[in-house]
């Protein structure tokens, strides 16, 4: 191509290892990378504004062609930390519950859960920018990302979504991963795999970068978050996305 390929990735800090090769430098005469919130990079995606997006993997069927890329995703094999149903009560006396206007793939996931897995009805209300603040008395809430580390230090139940799926169905859980909606060319492909690569190699320069007080960060990057796609993730991807055909 003879234009630049055009980025997006999470703004959160799950995305840091990932994006750390692009922001030393790594293909910056290929590569344009913006950063914003899991569903608005969904939705550029979807609208072709942009080439490759860190995307939430439940955001596939609106996508008229996908190739996933890299042997990257961000995924968990148990409890994802920033993932989590905030309540003051617990599960079976929650009556509403705000969903995360930032996300998509744990939008997804929490319906799998609620129908499949915690077996209740609560009502489910779309949110604003703010709505952390109503997560309260019988109303629950789902945050994801940086947002949830400050959410676990105010509610008195925490139900986290990695822990759940886990259960459910003994698989690890993928929530986005580097999608292409074209073919691009597979030199480039195997560069941008390299460079996404890079910051697993660099995890305490990261850390010292970001100071980060709610969260021990080296644990999410090493422990909570599991960065490698696998097979047991691809199986873990395959069967959400089967769930999700129920329900969307
Ligand atoms: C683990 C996380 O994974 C995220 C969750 C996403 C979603 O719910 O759509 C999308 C991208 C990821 O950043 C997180 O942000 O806490």
């Amino acid at each position: 191509m003879d234009r630049k390929i055009r980025v997006a990735a999470v703004s959160y800090l799950n995305t840091k290892p990932l994006i750390y090769g692009f922001e030393k430098g790594g293909m910056v005469d290929s590569v344009e990378l913006v950063t914003d919130y899991p569903a608005k990079i969904a939705s550029m995606l979807v609208n072709n504004e942009v080439d490759i997006s860190l995307v939430p993997v439940a955001i596939i069927p609106f996508l008229n062609e996908y190739h996933i890329i890299t042997d990257y995703c961000i995924g968990t094999q148990q409890n994802v930390a920033s993932v989590c149903l905030f309540s003051d009560v617990p599960l079976e006396a929650i009556s509403h519950i705000l969903l995360d206007y930032q996300s998509r793939s744990s939008v997804g996931l929490l319906k799998v859960l609620l129908n499949n897995y915690w077996k209740i009805s609560p009502e489910l209300i779309e949110s604003k920018t703010g709505y952390e603040a109503n997560i309260k008395g019988t109303t629950a809430g789902l945050v994801i990302g940086d947002r949830a580390f400050i959410q676990r230090k105010k509610n008195k139940y925490i139900y986290d979504l990695g822990t759940a799926w886990k259960a459910m169905t003994g698989l690890p859980f993928v929530f986005a991963a580097w999608i292409a909606n074209k073919q691009l060319p597979q030199a480039f492909i195997e560069k941008f795999n390299e460079v996404t690569g890079e910051g697993f190699q660099h995890l305490a320069e990261i850390i010292a970068q970001n100071p980060y007080e709610h969260y021990d960060l080296m644990e999410y990057y090493t422990v909570n978050i599991d960065y490698k796609l696998d097979d047991e993730k691809r199986k873990g991807f395959k069967m959400f996305l089967n769930y999700l055909k129920e329900i969307i």
